[in-house]
């Protein structure tokens, strides 16, 4: 299907305005082979463009042959959370592994660099100075791991460095009316989380007076429903992976996951059970897109967002449960 212009303007303005106001959490890079001279310090824009499908809503074309093996581009993430169980064992902010975890006693959370801790406590101060006892028990008790991304996104909000509207040109989930009472439970619990703590902070209480009320009820859930479709467990590849071109993302062999992260143009990807692309992690949470076989220029690049060693009838639920849809690749219509 042929993309219409004024829809591809509308986006192309859309992705432009996220890229200004959020530009130190969204960056994306070509491959470096494909800079040279005096376009050496501006790294050239990746070889897509996003567009609509035929029957999957927006994806993601080439605008050039790409190569196999080839980096496509990059990603930083605009929100991510280390997962509970490796608080003290990687960097708060990027989600890199640390040998010897750097936190004190009373911080509890550990830094990989000067430079993540310099970025962190931008939003870390606000984070620190509310009372999550109540909203971290709820999320452990029922095993929720999304609300922590949002609590983070909050901080960032209330601290100025991230909009609240920054996750708003992603797809979101259909909610249920069960997901809907349980998100306000957990909002009524954020709200709490800071009220108890910050109105006694000056510093906070001048960002909470302009940023606060922006932290609305269907803020989080609409954060929450998007979160829910586009975010990505990672799972860091050693580094000999870096070259590895064969394998989808869901079959290299990775270790446990360090954490989840959501981006904006790797969200754009769809779905495919025999992917052309694939999303991998080497150090930290900058996501690393690379295309698994060649690519024709105008053809969609999809990766798998499940493990595609499943047979069809696993994958068609699994993605039916977790994603609300139902995959029609061609591995899927062949039955394979
Ligand atoms: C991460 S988003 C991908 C971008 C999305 N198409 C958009 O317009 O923002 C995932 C959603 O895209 C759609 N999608 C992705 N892969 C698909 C596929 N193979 N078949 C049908 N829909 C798909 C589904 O609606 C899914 O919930």
């Amino acid at each position: 299907m042929r993309v219409s212009l004024s829809h591809s303007l509308r986006l192309a303005s859309l992705l432009t305005k996220q890229k200004t106001f959020r530009l130190h959490h969204f960056t994306t890079t070509a491959t470096p082979e494909h800079s040279s001279g005096s376009t050496r310090d501006r790294p050239e824009p990746p070889p897509i463009r996003v567009g609509l499908t035929d029957s999957a809503g927006r994806g993601v074309f080439a605008t050039r042959p790409i190569g196999a093996g080839e980096l496509i581009h990059t990603a930083k993430p605009a929100v991510c959370y280390p997962s509970l169980n490796v608080l003290d064992t990687v960097c708060y902010y990027c989600l890199r592994r640390i040998s010897n975890s750097n936190g004190s006693e009373a911080q509890r959370v550990s830094f990989c660099s000067e430079d993540c801790k310099r970025r962190c406590m931008e939003f870390y101060d606000v984070e620190t100075k509310a009372d999550w006892a109540a909203f971290d028990d709820y999320c452990r008790t029922h095993d929720l791991k999304y609300p922590f991304m949002v609590k983070r996104l909050a901080c960032m909000v209330i601290s100025g460095v991230a909009r609240s509207d920054s996750l708003d040109i992603l797809q979101p989930a259909n909610l249920t009316s069960q997901m809907i009472s349980r998100m306000e439970e957990e909002y009524g619990l954020l709200r709490n989380a800071f009220r108890k703590t910050l109105i006694s902070d000056e510093h906070v209480a001048y960002y909470l007076s302009s940023n606060f009320q922006v932290l609305t009820k269907q803020w989080y859930i609409g954060v929450l429903a998007r979160i829910r479709i586009n975010a990505f467990r990672i799972e860091l590849a050693a580094g000999l992976y870096e070259d590895l071109l064969s394998s989808a993302a869901a079959s290299v062999e990775a270790e446990a996951a360090v954490g989840h992260a959501v981006y904006i143009l790797p969200s754009f990807y769809n779905h495919d059970c025999d992917p052309n692309a694939h999303i991998i992690w080497i150090d930290n949470a900058d996501a690393k897109l690379k295309a698994l076989r060649d690519v024709d220029e105008g053809e969609e690049l999809r990766i798998c967002y499940i493990d595609a060693s499943l047979d069809r009838d696993a994958r068609q639920e699994l993605l039916s449960r977790g994603f609300g849809f139902q995959c029609n690749c061609n591995r899927c219509l062949h039955g394979d």
